[in-house]
């Protein structure tokens, strides 16, 4: 990943008290700009259920066209996960990665669900850019996406969310975002 990207990137405790978990820069150097990390989970549109898996989850991101992820890498929100990524394997391709259910993702970007919320005296550093993953998107490179569809719709583009830096960020600093910005 340093060789790569010129960083890396791991899950913590967090600097804030009582937080938990959170994501650093361990090494490297992450310039204004760059994609630092991406939001797995499983994707549902506005009108799909997810009441079952959004119960006490504070993983469920929402897209500003209402579109959910649900980036929870427990309980059912990981049997759900792992069920639509296995009906949707193409012979020997995978569409996504699962490996971000794990110790140890595949894909070492795909942990920005553990990024803490902003505070008075933790500025954001990075923030969300949803898009959609385009029609020509290898379909070999498919398998390290950590995101899947709840329902079968091989119309529909697959949605994916990552988070970039608002402005340089060093070895050793915690990402911070902001849950609540308003797109106008
Ligand atoms: C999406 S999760 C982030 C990962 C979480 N820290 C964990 O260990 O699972 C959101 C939860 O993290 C905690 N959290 C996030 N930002 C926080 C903050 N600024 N202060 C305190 N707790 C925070 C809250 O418990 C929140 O419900």
């Amino acid at each position: 990943m340093l060789q790569t990207l010129g960083f890396c990137i791991d899950r913590k405790p967090s600097t804030l008290p009582f937080a938990g978990t959170g994501v650093f820069v361990t090494r490297g150097f992450v310039p204004k700009g760059a994609t630092v990390a991406m939001y797995p989970g499983t994707v549902y549109q506005a009108y799909e259920p997810i009441l079952l898996q959004s119960i006490r989850n504070p993983f469920v991101f929402r897209c500003i066209d209402g579109v959910l992820i649900d980036g929870n890498d427990k309980g059912i929100s990981k049997m759900v996960f792992r069920s639509c990524s296995g009906r949707d394997r193409m012979g020997p391709f995978m569409m996504s990665d699962t490996s971000w259910l794990t110790e140890s993702p595949q894909n070492p970007l795909a942990v920005g669900q553990y990024v803490n919320n902003c505070s008075n005296d933790r500025p954001a550093n990075v923030c969300y850019q949803e898009y959609d993953v385009p029609d020509k998107f290898p379909i070999e490179l498919r398998q390290y996406l950590p995101n899947v569809n709840y329902s079968l719709d091989t119309q529909r583009p697959m949605r994916c969310v990552v988070l970039v830096a608002l402005r340089d960020i060093r070895a050793g600093e915690e990402l911070f975002s902001n849950y609540y910005t308003i797109v106008h």
